[in-house]
């Protein structure tokens, strides 16, 4: 049991999760932890320092760099700093999504991270969105929330919010790279992505942003309603 409540938000790539957990976490007055973007900058780190080849993390090349860096959530706008610099844009590039299902199949990295996704919930409740928040972060998270999508439902968001960014990336490339982290996810021999047995699904296909919010909220009241 744990001084603060935990709300765990998992499921596949770019159902929402991060929107619904800022959005949880707003309301409640709870810490946002976005744990992807954890692994986007490790892998962005790899990235920079040439350790990818092949498709392939050289793990030799990687461990002393990922030891010796720094990766923390700046309070004032929840940014990503990686090694004390703002790397919010840099982390949501087609090239570190090509790369970061890679990156995070890999058991040291996942120790590394899930140290420090543990210590954030000592100082405060939390919201933390990722895919295996409920099953391995906090496996006895207060609420466990599994968001779902239809695939091209979730491609096309992702879509729109790249087209908007003007980044130069066609429908076709951003549905394979969801399709292959999703594949590559749920597939890998450590804490792979999975619905936990006690979460409770949302599939928000057809939802709009605060249809999915009221949802989750009614979840969290009938949950830890005693303790908000
Ligand atoms: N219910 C919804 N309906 C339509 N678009 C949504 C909904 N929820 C989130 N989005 C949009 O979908 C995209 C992916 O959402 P995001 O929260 O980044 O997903 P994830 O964290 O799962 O990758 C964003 O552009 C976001 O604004
Ligand atoms: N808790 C987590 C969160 C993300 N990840 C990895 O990090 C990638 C990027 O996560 P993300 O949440 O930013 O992805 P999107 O759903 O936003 O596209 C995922 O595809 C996973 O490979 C993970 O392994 N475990």
């Amino acid at each position: 049991m744990s001084a603060y409540y935990r709300i765990a938000v998992d499921g596949f790539s770019s159902c929402g999760k991060s929107t619904l957990a800022r959005q949880i976490a707003e309301v409640l007055g709870a810490v946002y932890i976005d744990s992807g973007a954890m692994y986007r900058a490790a892998t962005l780190l790899a990235i920079q320092n040439n350790c990818i080849r092949d498709w392939h993390l050289d793990t030799g090349c990687f461990m002393p760099v990922i030891q010796r860096a720094t990766i923390e959530f700046r309070t004032t706008d929840n940014h990503l700093l990686l090694n004390e610099k703002d790397v919010e844009k840099e982390i949501r590039s087609p090239e570190v999504a090509d790369h970061v299902s890679e990156v995070a199949s890999h058991g040291f990295i996942r120790e590394i991270m899930v140290q420090m996704q543990r210590s954030y919930s000592e100082k405060s409740p939390v919201v933390m969105d990722g895919r295996d928040i409920g099953t391995h972060v906090f496996p006895d998270a207060e609420v466990k929330i599994f968001l779902t999508a239809e695939p091209r439902i979730r491609a096309e968001r992702r879509y729109q919010e790249l087209q908007e960014q003007s980044v130069n990336i066609s429908f076709d490339e951003v549905f394979e790279n969801v399709k292959k982290r999703d594949e590559k996810d749920q597939n890998r021999s450590v804490a792979p992505l999975r619905k936990a047995d006690d979460a409770i699904e949302i599939n928000n296909s057809y939802l709009s942003r605060s249809e999915q919010l009221e949802q989750a909220l009614e979840i969290v009241h009938k949950k830890i309603g005693d303790v908000l």
